[in-house]
């Protein structure tokens, strides 16, 4: 089996929705972002001989999932009032809502589940949200 592994950070400011601690406030982190790809043959021939795949095409695709969170605060939709989201973009800050609470874990599964729609078999996903603390999310064997 090879597995091709590549990274890339996003940084970016959220807070946890009822949660009791420092973290129900807004605060930033940088995101490091790790995916990997798994394949048990190389290609054979042409451009991508002995291969999994380009790692120019894995790098682009991951930076570009990434660079979307980039600069912004990162929201569960329905944590933050109407009236305060609407002054927040008036005033030019950018939001993202996101249907999940942001944390590593749930990162990880959103990354996965990107790079997946994007035609890669991954293998697992990884999401540092400090340098020492990270989420990994992969399939159960058998799946
Ligand atoms: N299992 C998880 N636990 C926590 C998550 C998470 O995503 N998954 N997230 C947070 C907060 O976002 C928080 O920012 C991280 O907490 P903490 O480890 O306390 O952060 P620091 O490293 O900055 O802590 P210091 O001790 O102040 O250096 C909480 N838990
Ligand atoms: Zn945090």
């Amino acid at each position: 089996m090879f597995i091709l592994k590549t990274e890339h950070h996003f940084d970016s400011a959220h807070f946890l929705h009822n949660y009791e601690g420092k973290c129900s406030n807004i605060h930033g982190h940088r995101w490091n972002v790790v995916i990997e790809v798994q394949s048990e043959a190389l290609v054979a021939g042409g451009q991508l001989d002995g291969m999994v795949v380009d790692f120019g095409d894995l790098k682009r695709d991951v930076k570009e999932m990434v660079d979307y969170f980039d600069h912004a605060l990162i929201i569960q939709s329905g944590t933050m009032r109407e009236e305060t989201l609407l002054c927040l973009k008036e005033d030019g800050f950018t939001i993202i809502e996101v249907d999940f609470r942001p944390t590593a874990e749930n990162f990880s599964l959103f990354f996965y589940n990107s790079m997946k729609d994007k035609g890669y078999n991954v293998k697992r996903s990884t999401v540092y949200e400090t340098p020492t603390n990270s989420a990994t999310y992969e399939e159960s064997r058998g799946n």
